[in-house]
């Protein structure tokens, strides 16, 4: 049974017994966002993280979501991702392919992976240029507040650290303003060269999720979501803010397991 907080500004906390009770629960969550979407504007506009994130998606390969979710109707990107052969390891778009996009019927021209036979700098710009020619033709839609475009859904992981995307501690990207895809070349969490989507588009966002799990991060995770005063360094994490949209947290116990519990209820 899954633990809910919802505060004021329409944050919801989803804490969960163990990681495949927070698969199901994650999974129904993406297919109802797809739906809904699909439904309100004819497609369905996803952008996502590397890391665990992929594994914790996994059931969405799985009945009844193989056959129920509209997959064609599936615009995907990347919050982030790695500038290396689309071949290689390291790479996040080789891993949704392998643990996602190969097992389910996407278009494969409606998944937007990097250009990755540039420098990293060249890469953010062709890919900010790709989002932008999707926006002009309408599969993306606009922010009202700016000229961002409102990604359907951003699904974020976050380091031991707090780092979602590729937006490090401390690192000068977490001001950036204007960009809407920036690059980084001096990572702290490997390969170095980066691109990753700037705050003001995560935050433009119709929907956020940021799926974190294990102990690791129980204090990253206190340090992004509890009230710890106003002198404490604040973590990329705790930056992610919707300006119009919902942020939904999925954790499990042990993730959670820092939270100022008393804030919380079933
Ligand atoms: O490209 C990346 O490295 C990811 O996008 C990164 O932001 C990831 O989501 C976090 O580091 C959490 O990764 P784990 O969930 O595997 O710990």
């Amino acid at each position: 049974m899954a633990l809910y907080r919802v505060e004021k500004d329409g944050r919801e906390l989803r804490i969960h017994e163990n990681a495949d009770e927070l698969r199901s629960n994650l999974a129904e969550y993406i297919a109802d966002l797809s739906e809904a979407s699909i439904k309100e504007h004819g497609a369905f506009v996803v952008a996502l993280s590397g890391g665990s994130l992929i594994t914790l998606m996994g059931k969405l390969c799985e009945a009844p979501y193989i056959k129920t979710v509209d997959w064609a109707k599936w615009h995907i990107f990347w919050a982030d991702e790695r500038v290396v052969a689309k071949s290689h390891a390291d790479s996040n778009y080789k891993l949704a392919k392998d643990g996602l996009f190969s097992k389910v019927p996407v278009f494969y021209s409606h998944v937007h992976s990097i250009n990755d036979t540039v420098s990293a700098e060249q890469a953010a710009e062709d890919y900010e240029f790709v989002i932008r020619q999707l926006v002009r033709t309408r599969v993306i839609n606009v922010s009202e507040i700016n000229d961002c475009p409102k990604f359907d859904l951003v699904l974020l992981g976050m380091g031991p650290d707090g780092h979602v995307a590729s937006l490090f501690p401390n690192h000068s990207v977490l001001s950036e303003k204007l960009p809407w895809v920036t690059f980084i070349t001096d990572s702290p969490k490997p390969p170095p060269e980066r691109i990753t989507f700037t705050f003001p588009v995560i935050n433009s966002a119709s929907n956020v999720a940021v799926v974190v799990t294990g102990g690791g991060k129980a204090e990253a995770a206190h340090q992004a979501i509890d009230d710890i005063g106003p002198d404490r360094p604040e973590l990329p994490a705790r930056m992610v803010k919707p300006t119009q949209g919902k942020l939904v947290w999925f954790l499990d116990t042990a993730a959670a397991s820092k939270l100022d519990s008393a804030s919380f209820w079933e």
